[in-house]
């Protein structure tokens, strides 16, 4: 965790890459695609804890449609900016079976998360899956999933802000901002 001094140092020293008006108008258009593709199936909402948070909160009220909501928290960054070992601190519940799930993450980076979340939902029975990121980082390596709705492309940069963290802090900025 950074102290006061390190967290404001990071965000003085840091690139804003979207603002806070470009980023509610990346949740307006992710929410209009999932609407005209989920908007009859009745999903079943997970949102991917810690980092979904502030992009579910924001999502939610703008899917005007029946869906049930629950979380997952899954994590392998920590405080660090190199993913590492999944650890599955709330796994999902038993009623994934037969539903067709939508999972909410803030990010896919290497795509290791979301992909070991589409394949325990799926072997619990989900009907159908389908993912939904905030960012989409546009890294050189292949990843194991692509995300079926996205709302703005990343550079190959550590990023935060809307729910991201840096050191631990920072989730709660309403533009994305990358580390320098
Ligand atoms: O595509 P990947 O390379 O697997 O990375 C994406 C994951 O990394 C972040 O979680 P993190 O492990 O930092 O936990 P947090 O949500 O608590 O910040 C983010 O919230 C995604 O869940
Ligand atoms: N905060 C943050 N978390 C991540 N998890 C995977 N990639 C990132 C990133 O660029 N920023």
């Amino acid at each position: 965790m950074a102290n006061v001094a390190e967290a404001r140092g990071i965000l003085n020293s840091s690139d804003i890459l979207f603002t806070a008006e470009e980023v509610n108008a990346a949740v307006d258009r992710m929410a209009a695609d999932i609407t005209r593709e989920l908007g009859e199936s009745y999903p079943l909402v997970l949102s991917v804890m810690g980092g979904a948070v502030v992009f579910t909160g924001q999502l939610l009220p703008r899917l005007i449609f029946p869906l049930d909501f629950d979380y997952v928290h899954v994590s392998r960054y920590g405080d660090k900016t190199q993913g590492g070992e999944l650890v599955w601190k709330t796994a999902p519940k038993e009623d994934v079976r037969d539903r067709v799930v939508l999972v909410l993450d803030d990010i896919l980076d290497e795509g290791h998360t979301m992909a070991a979340i589409r394949d325990k939902v799926l072997a619990m029975g989900a009907k159908a899956f389908y993912s939904g990121v905030f960012a989409n980082k546009l890294i050189s390596k292949d990843k194991p999933i692509k995300a079926d709705f996205v709302g703005i492309d990343v550079p190959d940069r550590y990023v935060f802000g809307y729910g991201m963290d840096v050191r631990g802090a920072w989730r709660n900025l309403p533009a994305i901002h990358a580390l320098k």
